[in-house]
């Protein structure tokens, strides 16, 4: 069996790597640094070179130099909108197939945070749970949790206890990233779903003496007994959403529904007759807050992606303007005048 295997590896990949150049091998990303990243590969975690990965990729070397070859194309990746004034984006894991949000029962519930969450992890392609962590020192209303996240398993965990990490355990698929605020107990989730400490050291290339042992803590852990990939993501300060109105469609599905009842295909539910949003307000079955914030998510979703919008015209202008000019030169040494 390939160490690859415990890493997610599955036909998809294969396929993927079988398009590409055979001078190169297949490699899974599981933790990056600045122009550095270990990877895994068939014989073991190896030390390579290669910038713009994140972990989670899926990736192929050069078989010699062990240097970044190319990025297989994602299938999800859990993205966010930097705080500041640039339109980049930040992805926080690659190829995630469940995308946990944690909650913590010792902190205030912060719904507006949580739908937040929830958007990123549907925006990401992935399926989101809920994990209430800490239940052993605190309680949260589950009803209020579970209105903020409609079509979302909720499972309340301690890792203390253990209690609820094996039901918590049967909602998880694949490649599984932790998210949510500092300290609201994902790495300790995560220890508690590994079972155990994670693995401290991974196999080497001894072979040519390309790759080094690593003994490094790795954001991209596998738990072999039951074939999943945890990825632990640092906590956020900031999450803000962007590039996909789908994903604010999804985390407020039951918004969408509703709006689906107004007399107008157009309702903006501030104040049309007819408007199934605002009656559902008005009959205590959804919140203003909820809505308030669905409205925020879209107002900000919109805006990033204009901003992302601006960003791609002004290279394309700058991208011309070089044309242009590399033109000219040619024309002018040509002797010919434009
Ligand atoms: N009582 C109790 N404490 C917990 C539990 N899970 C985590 N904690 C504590 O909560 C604190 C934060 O836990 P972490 O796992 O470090 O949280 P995190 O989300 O990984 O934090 P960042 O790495 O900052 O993003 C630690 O002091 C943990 O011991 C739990 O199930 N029960
Ligand atoms: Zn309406």
């Amino acid at each position: 069996m390939s160490p690859l295997d415990h890493y997610g590896l599955d036909q998809h990949w294969l396929t993927e790597f079988e398009k590409l150049s055979q001078k190169t091998i297949l490699a899974r990303v599981v933790r990056v640094d600045r122009g550095e990243f270990d990877a895994v590969t068939d014989s073991g975690i190896v030390r390579c070179t290669g910038n713009n990965i994140c972990t989670g990729d899926w990736v192929t070397l050069d078989e010699h130099s062990l240097r970044l070859s190319a990025i297989l194309p994602r299938r999800t990746a859990i993205e966010r909108a930097s705080a500041g004034s640039t339109s980049e984006t930040q992805v926080l894991g690659a190829n995630v197939d469940t995308v946990v949000v944690t909650v913590a029962s010792d902190t205030a519930l912060d719904l507006g945070r949580v739908e937040r969450y929830i958007t990123l992890a549907w925006g990401s392609g992935g399926v989101p749970v809920l994990a209430i962590t800490k239940n052993d020192s605190g309680s949260v209303d589950e009803e209020r949790i579970l209105a903020a996240a409609p079509g979302v398993a909720v499972c309340s965990t301690s890792a203390v206890s253990n209690g609820g990490i094996d039901s918590l355990t049967e909602h998880l698929r694949g490649t599984v990233a932790l998210i949510g605020p500092s300290g609201s107990g994902k790495s300790t989730l995560g220890n508690a779903l590994l079972g155990g400490p994670a693995f401290t050291t991974g196999a080497t290339r001894d072979a040519d003496g390309k790759g080094r042992h690593t003994t490094v803590h790795r954001e991209l852990v596998p738990i072999p007994s039951s074939g999943l990939v945890l990825l632990d993501t640092p906590g956020l300060r900031s999450v803000g959403v962007q590039g996909s109105e789908d994903a604010v469609a999804s985390a407020f599905s039951d918004i969408e529904e509703l709006a689906a009842q107004c007399r107008f295909g157009d309702c903006a539910h501030e104040r049309e007759p007819g408007c199934a949003v605002l009656a559902a307000v008005e009959a205590g079955e959804l919140t203003e807050r909820r809505l308030g914030n669905y409205r925020k998510l879209l107002r900000e979703n919109a805006w990033a992606t204009s901003r992302h919008d601006a960003r791609a015209r002004s290279e394309k202008l700058r991208e011309y303007k070089q044309i242009s000019k590399s033109l000219r030169r040619k024309y002018a040494a040509d002797g010919k005048v434009r």
